[in-house]
C-alpha cells in the first residue's frame, strides 16, 4: 500500500551507516599489490560501528576487483550493499554471490566518480527487467538516483525497494563555499526523501558527505541508511579508520537525537 505525505510517521530510529571500502583498494591499486586491504578495512569498519559494508565493482575494475568481492562476502559479518551497473555481467555476478543489497548506480568509463544518478524514467523497461532477478534472488534492490521526483516515480514503478539519494551536489556546493546553492540542493533532497518515503521507497543517502556536512542530512526523519567512502578513508590518512568512522556515528547519531530525541539514536 503506498503511504501518503498525512501518513503518520513511524517514530525515527537510529541511522544505519554503511561505510564504502572502494577507496581502500584505490589507494592499494595505484601501487598494485595486496596493501592497503580493503577486506581489513571492512572488518575494522564493522568493530568500529558500521552497520553494513559497500563496495561499488566497478566495470573497469579501477578500484575493487572481484576477488575482493569473493573475499568479502566470505569475511564480513554484516551486510553488503554491492553497487553495480546495470549490465549482464554484473547481474551474473550478483546473481552468485546474492548480497544483501544490490544498489544500481550509473557508470561512465571516463568519470572520476559517480556524478550523477540513474537515468530510471528514460529506461524503465529494460531496469524493471533487469531488477527482476535479483529481487527473485533475495537481494534489496537499491537505485542511485539523484533527488529528482520523476526519476523517484520511475524507481518506484520499477518495484524497486531502496532509493539512494545522491547527496553529491550539496557536498560539492558546500565544500566549494556557494552556500545558497547547498542549501537549495539540501533542500530538494529534504522534499525528495519525504517524497520517496511517501511513494513506500525506503530512503538512503551517499556519496561526498563529510563530518561537516553529514549532520543536516541525519536529521531527514525519512533516510534510515548513509553510504560513505571517500571522505573517511582520507580522514583515515590522519586520525586512523577506527577514529574516523567513530566520529561519524556520532555525529550521525547527535544529529538524530537533536532532531527527535534520545530514542533515536
Ligand atoms: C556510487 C557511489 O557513490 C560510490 O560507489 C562511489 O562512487 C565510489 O567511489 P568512486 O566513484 O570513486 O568509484
Ligand atoms: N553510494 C555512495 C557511497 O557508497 C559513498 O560515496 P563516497 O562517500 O565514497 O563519496
Amino acid at each position: 500500500m503506498s503511504q501518503t505525505s498525512d501518513t503518520p510517521r513511524q517514530p525515527v530510529g537510529r541511522l544505519r551507516l554503511g561505510v564504502n571500502i572502494d577507496h581502500v583498494a584505490t589507494v592499494r591499486n595505484a601501487r598494485g599489490g595486496s596493501t592497503p586491504d580493503p577486506v581489513r578495512a571492512a572488518r575494522l569498519a564493522e568493530s568500529a560501528g558500521a552497520d553494513g559494508i559497500t563496495a561499488h565493482l566497478r566495470e573497469d575494475r579501477r578500484h575493487i576487483s572481484d576477488a575482493d568481492i569473493e573475499r568479502l562476502i566470505a569475511a564480513i559479518e554484516r551486510p553488503l550493499n554491492f553497487e553495480m551497473a546495470a549490465t549482464d555481467e554484473m547481474q551474473a555476478i550478483a546473481l552468485r554471490h546474492r548480497p544483501h543489497a544490490v544498489c544500481i548506480v550509473p557508470e561512465r568509463r571516463e568519470e572520476r566518480t559517480t556524478e550523477g544518478g540513474l537515468e530510471v524514467a528514460a529506461d524503465e523497461n529494460r531496469l524493471a527487467h533487469f531488477i527482476g532477478p535479483l529481487r527473485e534472488a533475495g537481494c534489496r534492490v537499491s537505485i542511485f538516483i539523484a533527488a529528482d521526483a520523476r526519476q523517484i516515480e520511475a524507481a518506484h514503478r520499477i518495484g524497486a525497494a531502496v532509493i539512494e539519494l545522491h547527496t553529491g551536489a550539496y557536498c560539492d556546493a558546500h565544500a566549494e563555499g556557494r552556500f545558497a546553492e547547498r542549501d537549495t540542493e539540501l533542500e530538494r533532497l529534504r522534499e525528495m526523501a519525504r517524497f520517496a518515503h511517501s511513494l513506500g521507497l525506503e530512503v538512503h543517502a551517499g556519496h561526498g558527505l563529510t563530518f561537516d556536512t553529514v549532520s543536516p542530512v541525519a536529521a531527514f526523519p525519512e533516510v534510515v541508511e548513509l553510504n560513505i567512502g571517500h571522505f573517511l578513508v582520507g580522514e583515515a590518512i590522519f586520525t586512523g579508520l577506527d577514529a574516523a568512522i567513530r566520529r561519524m556515528r556520532a555525529l550521525m547519531d547527535q544529529s538524530r537525537r537533536d532532531a527527535f530525541g534520545e530514542g533515536a539514536a
